[in-house]
């Protein structure tokens, strides 16, 4: 990348000084070569080197690359998961494919366990984030620990493992209940008696998840379930600019210019989504910085296991850095789980005889008078409210597609992979692999995860990198055991008190285009208060 800018930019310069310096012959001449080098730097990309130079010519590809648009259908008309889904359900491989995004830019999507497990694991230091999803999310998060590398990445890790740790999150269960219970309540002061109103599920996911994020990451309580419109309302609304609305068409062309120029640029662009996501990022830092300030002026942060805590006690960090990491956990620790939760109430509002078959369950085991005092083995003794939870984030991984570019010249399965490669994996193929879960692997089926103990931890897949949803690996998500516990106390609590029906069945299943997988208009749904509990 610094390679091409560095060669834009001495050509630029060498035009500039033509046409100041010489006489008009030799202006002409100058600029003459600087259209020829430009010329062929575009035939060699898009013709030549897909074609004949590529070091991963010997890998199968799909039919039909189009110069401009590659092996996509056309510009931006396909989202990158459902290319690699496609390619990865229909290309014969052994372990990986090699295709083109648009401008002919080469992706080699790794497909196999064994080429998961060296990208993921042996390897993982050879792979970085893409300079595109840096720009994406690094502009939300600042430099948090997922783009650190390797020693740094280690120490950072450490710092923060206490607050993951399963005794940890045991003793955060009542606090997810806590919120679970306020969510219900508060869900039920809206509806009218006796009426099924629509219930727009997915603003209320999103709060929950961020007052959880706040209270039990944070120490500090956004409150947002019972004060929409407090202080921090601009929170929410923040994360709903940014991950609504998939960037206007104009926008994303510029994207594709990132392999030629830096990608810093894009922050600069004068177009309206742009400037005001610049602003939104600069109010969330704001935010991030405050919530830091107020936690170190309280005096008992010393005693708490929290993120602040946690990162301040290390003494090695930076309040730069601490930012970072509460960024991180705003944006990584929220969205995620209330998109899991939502496609928990479009599965079931679809299947009133299993929202049954789990009503019973949750009630016989959290009767009524308990409902305000739950804690880690109350949740762990529900098999079917596991069993429905780890179905919904296997067909529904929040993060369908990652990225990495090779930050050295390396291999995957035996094949060279030189430094500035892309490489993919596909968590939404592989978790609806057939030849890993089995025929109906794109069904929505809690009972794969139900029977021995086995089944209970695999859900009957053949492997152990059958499972994306929460990657693998020293950088897989840090928060898979708070996020399972988190769904499955909203989810109970949901589930227990209300009967779901689906409001918008027909278009709750529509995704929005952008990196996450996230409805389009949210998920609706008509709630009735089943009395008793
Ligand atoms: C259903 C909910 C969640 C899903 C599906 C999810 C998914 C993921 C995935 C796939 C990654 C790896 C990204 C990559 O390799 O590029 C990741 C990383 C991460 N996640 Fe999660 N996540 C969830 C919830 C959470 C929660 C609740 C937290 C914090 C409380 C969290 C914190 C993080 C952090 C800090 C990282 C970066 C880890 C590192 O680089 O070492 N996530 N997550």
């Amino acid at each position: 990348m610094a390679y091409t800018l560095a060669l834009w930019t001495l050509a630029v310069l060498v035009d500039i000084t033509a046409v100041m310096y010489f006489d008009s012959q030799r202006s002409m001449m100058i600029l003459f070569v600087l259209g020829v080098y430009a010329a062929w730097r575009v035939v060699y990309q898009l013709v030549l080197y897909p074609k004949y130079f590529t070091p991963l010519k010997h890998l199968p590809m799909p039919e039909g690359r189009a110069w401009l648009t590659g092996n996509e259908k056309g510009f931006f008309k396909e989202r990158k998961w459902d290319v690699a889904g496609r390619l990865y359900r229909t290309i014969p491989n052994d372990g990986l494919i090699r295709w083109y995004t648009a401008l002919s830019h080469e992706v080699l999507l790794v497909t196999s366990p064994q080429g998961l497990s060296e990208v993921m694991t042996q390897r993982v230091n050879d792979f970085d984030q893409t300079p595109v999803a840096k720009l994406q999310a690094e502009r939300i998060t600042g430099k948090g620990i997922q783009f650190m590398n390797g020693d740094e990445h280690k120490m950072h890790r450490k710092y923060l493992a206490p607050i993951f740790m399963p005794g940890h999150i045991k003793a955060l269960i009542p606090v997810f209940w806590s919120k679970a219970v306020e969510l219900v309540e508060e869900i039920e002061k809206g509806l009218s008696p006796d009426s099924r109103d629509d219930v727009h599920i997915t603003s209320w996911s999103v709060r929950v998840a961020l007052d959880i994020i706040g209270l039990a990451g944070l120490g500090h309580d956004y409150d947002t379930l019972r004060n929409p419109e407090n202080e921090h309302k601009d929170l929410t609304q923040l994360y709903r600019l940014i991950m609504s609305n998939a960037p206007p068409l104009k926008f994303r062309f510029v994207g594709l210019l990132l392999d030629y120029v830096d990608s810093k640029i894009i922050y600069y662009l004068p177009e309206a989504r742009n400037m005001a996501l610049g602003t939104a990022f600069e109010k969330l830092r704001k935010l991030a910085s405050d919530t830091v300030d107020a936690r170190q002026r309280d005096l008992t942060y010393k005693d708490h296991k929290d993120i602040i805590s946690l990162t301040v006690r290390s003494g090695v960090m930076t309040k730069d850095a601490i930012i970072s990491h509460v960024m991180t956990f705003h944006a990584a620790g929220h969205i995620t789980t209330a998109l899991s939760l939502d496609w928990t109430m479009y599965e079931l509002g679809k299947r009133p005889q299993l929202q049954r078959r789990l009503r019973e369950e949750i009630r016989s085991q959290l009767p009524g008078s308990k409902l305000h005092d739950v804690n880690a083995s109350d949740i762990e003794a529900l098999p079917f409210l596991r069993a429905v939870c780890n179905e919904t984030l296997r067909l529904y991984p929040a993060l369908p597609y990652t990225t990495r570019t090779a930050i050295r010249d390396t291999s995957i399965l035996g094949t060279r992979v030189p430094k500035g490669t892309t490489i993919a994996w596909c968590a939404d193929a592989v978790n609806r692999d057939e030849k890993l879960w089995g025929e109906d692997a794109s069904v929505w089926n809690p009972e794969r995860w139900m029977g021995d103990s086995a089944r209970e931890k695999t859900g009957g897949a053949t492997s152990n990198f059958a499972f994306l949803t929460f990657a693998a690996g020293p950088k897989n998500c840090i928060g898979q055991h708070w996020a399972r516990a988190e769904l499955a106390c909203l989810v109970a609590a949901m589930i227990g008190r209300f009967e779901i029906e689906l409001a918008n069945p027909d278009t709750a299943g529509h995704i929005d285009p952008v990196t996450a997988l996230m409805s389009k208009e949210g998920v609706y749904a008509k709630l009735r208060v089943v009395p008793g509990w």
